[in-house]
């Protein structure tokens, strides 16, 4: 697993204005080398505020958005289209803009479709829409996703997976049914640790006040289980990318000279 790098921005609006030019490129890159680009997209603040950055973004369109594959780190269990799921933020912000193929948009199953209120088989339909999307070359049970993006809570949870819950430690399952989130809605489906760990970027979203302290507690060592954006770790990349606000409570050794 990679160890993580850090770069951070003055302030909330240049970091996601910066992060949106940094997947751009990634995106372009991995479209120009395998022809289509996998990239997995977090909900909260952050991460929606980085779509809306792209949407904005005059290079927006470098993009070959019918060759994008589109999934989600974790999903608010709520019926299609409430405005509080992460697909349904993911659309106002940038998705209804922009010519994505269908096929390959891949929101989590909601709570009014065929699962019912059936959490777990919720998780298990999209664990086997993952197989099915990963290619021999690929480490197991998931594609090899180029880039997956998740914001950072206060208590240092990412995804759906919260310290000491059920679901952040979970070694073998793809993806799992989250019950009594502390952060609402309780009732979510997530990526686990090990579905995150298969991407070949990680990329962590910490921007505000409030998330100086996950994100001094995560880069201190401490453990995924306590801490699990600890253990959000890519193959080949770990980036934090965070505002001064965010990295004010960072160890001096880790908190590099301002990058902007
Ligand atoms: O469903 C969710 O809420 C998100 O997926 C969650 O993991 C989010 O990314 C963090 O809680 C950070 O959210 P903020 O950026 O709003 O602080």
């Amino acid at each position: 697993m990679s160890t993580p790098q850090l770069v951070v921005h003055h302030d909330k609006e240049l970091m996601a204005q910066a992060a949106a030019a940094r997947l751009i490129t990634k995106i372009v890159d991995a479209q120009a080398s395998r022809g289509s680009a996998s990239v997995v997209l977090t909900g909260g603040r952050n991460g929606n505020g980085l779509l809306a950055a792209l949407a904005a973004a005059p290079a927006r369109d470098a993009i070959d958005w019918g060759r994008l594959e589109l999934w989600w780190g974790d999903e608010r269990y709520l019926p299609e289209g409430d405005p509080e799921r992460n697909d349904t933020q993911a659309r106002e912000a940038l998705l209804d803009a922009v010519p994505l193929d269908p096929k390959r948009v891949h929101a989590m199953p909601a709570s009014d479709g065929p699962h019912g209120d059936d959490v777990e088989a919720a998780a298990a339909a999209y664990a086997e829409e993952l197989a099915r999307a990963a290619g021999p070359e690929n480490h197991g049970a998931v594609p090899t996703f180029d880039v997956l993006m998740l914001g950072v809570g206060p208590d240092t949870h990412v995804a759906s997976l919260f310290p000491e819950l059920p679901a952040v430690r979970e070694t073998e399952r793809t993806v799992v049914g989250v019950h009594g989130a502390p952060k609402p809605p309780p009732t979510r489906v997530s990526l686990t640790l090990p579905a995150i760990r298969a991407a070949r970027e990680v990329w962590l979203l910490a921007a505000g006040e409030d998330k100086a302290q996950a994100a001094a507690i995560a880069l201190s060592g401490a453990g995924e289980i306590q801490a699990p954006a600890a253990g959000a770790r890519g193959r080949a990349r770990t980036l934090w990318l965070l505002d001064s606000a965010a990295a004010s409570q960072l160890p001096r050794s880790l908190y590099p000279p301002a990058s902007s």
